[in-house]
């Protein structure tokens, strides 16, 4: 599967997941399609390589195409992650509660301050960054979140690798890259600008890119 496909996937995903949670049952290629921005036989063609079918009559069961698409987006029991630096970024995804549809579940902070990891508040458990092995280790964690300032992202990454997290999402400004550890794993590391993004989006503005639907003959 390429890269654009798995990106569709997952958002035929969530969009059901939400389908799912409004109550219904039955979804057809339009309706996924308006969600992942592309056309209904964008969707259908995706299904069909992937060998899913629809019904006779149109349409494909929500539980069965979440449970198919399930299966090849690797998804089972929810993937619990952690977030290092407790801060402003770190609370607010800390408090966004709308990653558990996805799978995804915040399932600590870590903070070097004292005053951050003493204040019960919070709707995770925050701990001293000295105790990361241990409730890596106690609650299973998959992926680390990166939300310290700069000067501390480099050791954030070695603590998580050292804990054992090999999934990492970094906010901080400076790119991390991953190395390969002794056991022969390659960490896996999304770095995350939003600067970067937004430039994009001026240059994409200031330059619009022509595609044969929208240039003119
Ligand atoms: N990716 C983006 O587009 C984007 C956008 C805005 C900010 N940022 C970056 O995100 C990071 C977080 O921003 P913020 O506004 O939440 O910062 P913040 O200062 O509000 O929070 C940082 C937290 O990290 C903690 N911390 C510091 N050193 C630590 C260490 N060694 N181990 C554990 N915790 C530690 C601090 O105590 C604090 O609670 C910064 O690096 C910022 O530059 C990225």
């Amino acid at each position: 599967m390429n890269n654009d496909q798995l990106i569709r996937i997952t958002r035929y995903y969530r969009s059901l997941n939400r389908l799912k949670t409004i109550g219904l049952e039955k979804v057809f290629a339009h309706n996924l399609a308006d969600a992942a921005g592309v056309s209904a036989a964008i969707v259908r063609k995706d299904f069909s390589q992937l060998g899913i079918h629809g019904q006779k009559r149109g349409g494909y069961e929500i539980y069965d195409l979440l449970s198919s698409l399930g299966t090849i987006l690797g998804k089972g029991d929810p993937q619990n992650c952690i977030i290092i630096g407790c801060g402003r970024i770190g609370r607010a995804l800390m408090h966004y509660n709308g990653f558990e549809p996805d799978g995804i579940r915040i399932v600590a902070g870590f903070d070097s301050d004292p005053l951050v990891y003493s204040d019960a508040s919070h709707p995770v458990p925050i701990y001293p960054i000295s105790r990361i092995d241990e409730v890596v280790e106690a609650l299973e964690v998959t992926a680390g979140i990166i939300t310290v300032p700069e000067q501390a992202a480099a050791d954030s990454y070695e603590r998580l690798v050292k804990a054992g997290v090999m999934g990492i999402l970094n906010f901080s400004p400076i790119t991390l890259k991953p190395q390969l550890q002794s056991d022969g794993v390659m960490p896996v590391i999304h770095n995350i600008n939003i600067a970067l993004e937004l430039e994009q989006i001026f240059y994409e503005l200031k330059f619009p890119k022509t595609d044969s639907k929208t240039a003119k003959s």
